[in-house]
């Protein structure tokens, strides 16, 4: 579907809101037009010098529009705000849904300051292109119609200028419209890099720091904004050209006009009463399309944002919902995890991350891969959890395929420890409640417990209360990762994945969360990825990677013995102890 009936059809979604701003506009034009009218009429009665009780009716007439028109703008004002919550809730709803659809195999591939702007500012100035700009071109319209056929009747000479500087003023614009999409364009991309990059900065701080990058990065971010300043410069000048058009067409539509009128009284072809109200009312023809210009003024930007909206809504998904799922309808006990001929490959990469990959986790057995750095540890998690689906064989859940079951229900079925915890903003409690959002409150504390987490959470002056995340206070990695896997124990999921989970703790941390992993692990399918062999030669498997190749298998002591991959990381990794232990 094209752009522009992608637009027609959000428009649709809001036709309400667009209705209701038509009609509190055209009452107010209504309101200006009679007012127009009773002026006229006043002034004919004073220069006729008509009866006084008609002239006071026409001013007691001009004041009552007045009243209405002030109680109009006043609803519309309060209408447009309530309007343009809603909507933009509407818009950031559909691209947020679609966003968390699409997950992290498509958020590694846009920078989230891109992201950040369009929901932020894209949205707004969509929401103000949809509720202002397209109900003020219907009264354009409308108003256009409906005064140019009054002053069609009156004199078909003015009516004609009045429609040509109309039709000039609306359309001659229209001719730069392509230039003006190419600049708006080139804002919105600049104000998205500036954004990312100032994002990137701000993440990275500590790296700039540490790396005398600062000053740099700076200069980068300057030269940035400077890019960013030029293209608004560019683009508020082809947009004040436009505006100057618009206002010029006006001018000269109501001067024509105007002019008009006054050669035919002078020629006895008008009446001298018509001529006010042609005065009147061809300055109230145009008011609306000053309105336009005003509002296209504050929402043109909004046609890029549809644009990138609609990338978003369209982008496909990396993986697809199964039309019919296996209907479960409890957890598995104790789920059989295997891998069948698997290979994948990232978008653009031309090497697949994984080959040919047969392996197989039986239930209730603890399993690990190991590997090499970029060997396809994580990938194996991420096809796990269905971030991305593999492009060749199977990944089976209890001897069913994978994607045919719903993404909410196979991921219930996993709960993961992550190396990287992220906390929301929030409380503790909030943040390990995530995991199960009806736990009472005993239980969160029972899980905190169990992770070896309850006591630090108890140290801080506002136990479970405290906040954290952005804003909030922060937490040792060691901290995080009991928080983590408090989560996943709140969770109580049959299949356990533990990714490098003690890799950047201390040595206490690190027995404070073996303890707690020792007491997870039990009664569950669990698969630990690691680079510390320390931590996997128990696992009942241990599956050894190379470049995406199941390259061993089998227990530690069957590894050690093969004198292969695995004894020579052991190896390595033991000569790495000695050197830091002098
Ligand atoms: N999002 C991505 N897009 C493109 N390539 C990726 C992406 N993530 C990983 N890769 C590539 O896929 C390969 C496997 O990466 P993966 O992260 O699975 O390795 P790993 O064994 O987990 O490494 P590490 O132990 O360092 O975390 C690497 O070559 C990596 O560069």
């Amino acid at each position: 579907m094209d752009f522009y009936s992608r637009l027609f059809r959000l428009t649709g979604e809001i036709k309400g809101v667009i209705a209701t701003k038509v009609i509190i506009g055209l009452s107010i034009t209504a309101a200006y037009v009679i007012q127009a009218f009773a002026m006229a009429r006043g002034i004919s009665i004073v220069l006729d010098g008509g009866y006084m009780g008609d002239f006071i009716k026409m001013i007691l007439i001009s004041f009552l529009c007045i009243i209405a028109r002030c109680l109009l703008m006043y609803a519309n004002e309060k209408y447009s705000k309530k309007a343009a919550c809603d909507i933009k809730k509407v818009i950031r709803g559909k691209v947020l849904e679609k966003l968390l659809f699409l997950g992290p195999g498509y958020q590694t591939k846009k920078r989230s300051g891109n992201l950040q702007s369009l929901i932020t500012d894209g949205v707004e100035t969509l929401e103000a292109f949809l509720t202002n700009y397209i109900p003020q071109l219907f009264i354009v319209l409308f108003s256009a119609i409906g005064i140019g056929t009054y002053v069609w009747q009156l004199n078909t000479s003015v009516a004609f200028v009045m429609i040509i500087a109309i039709v000039l003023a609306v359309f001659g614009p229209q001719a730069s419209m392509p230039l003006v999409k190419k600049f708006i364009q080139g804002y919105w991309q600049a104000y998205a890099v500036l954004n990312s990059q100032f994002i990137d900065a701000m993440q990275g701080m500590n790296t700039l720091k540490v790396l005398n990058g600062s000053k740099r990065k700076g200069k980068e971010l300057a030269l940035d904004a400077e890019n960013f300043y030029r293209k608004a410069v560019r683009e508020t000048t082809l947009s004040l050209l436009n505006s100057s058009v618009i206002i010029l067409c006006m001018a000269a539509g109501y001067a024509f006009s105007v002019g008009v009128s006054v050669i035919q009284v002078s020629r006895g072809q008008l009446a001298l009463s018509s001529l006010f109200v042609i005065l009147f009312l061809a300055y109230e023809c145009f008011r609306p399309i000053h309105d336009l210009n005003a509002y296209w003024h504050s929402s043109f930007l909004g046609f890029s944002a549809a644009r990138e909206v609609f990338s978003i809504i369209d982008t496909p998904a990396e993986v697809e919902e199964s039309d019919s799922p296996v209907n479960h309808g409890s957890d598995i006990k104790l789920p059989q995890i295997s891998f069948q001929n698997v290979s994948f490959s990232y978008d653009e990469r031309e090497t697949k991350a994984i080959k040919d990959l047969n392996l197989c986790i039986d239930p209730g057995k603890t399993a690990a891969i190991v590997g090499k750095s970029g060997a396809g540890k994580s990938t194996i998690v991420s096809l796990l959890l269905r971030f991305f689906d593999p492009q060749e064989g199977q990944i089976l859940f209890n001897g069913e395929n994978a994607k045919n079951y719903s993404l909410d229900y196979l991921r219930s079925q996993i709960a993961v420890v992550f190396q990287d915890t992220y906390l929301f903003y929030g409380t503790i409690l909030d943040n390990i409640r995530l995991a199960k959002p009806n736990a009472s409150i005993d239980e969160i504390i029972e899980a905190a417990q169990l992770a070896n987490a309850h006591k630090f959470i108890s140290e801080f002056p506002r136990g479970y209360d405290t906040l954290v995340g952005e804003r909030g206070i922060s937490l040792s990695g060691g901290e995080r990762q009991r928080i983590s896997i408090a989560r996943a124990i709140l969770k109580d999921a049959p299949f356990l994945i533990l990714d490098e989970a003690t890799s950047s703790v201390d040595a206490e941390s690190e027995g404070a969360i073996q303890a707690a992993l020792e007491k997870l692990v039990k009664n569950r399918t669990t698969l630990i990825i690691a680079h510390r062999l320390s931590t996997v030669q128990k696992a009942d498997q241990i599956f050894v990677l190379e470049d995406g190749v199941l390259a061993e298998q089998g227990k530690h002591e069957d590894l050690i013995s093969e004198e292969g991959i695995y004894s020579r990381l052991i190896m390595a990794q033991y000569r790495v102890k000695e050197v830091q232990n002098g």
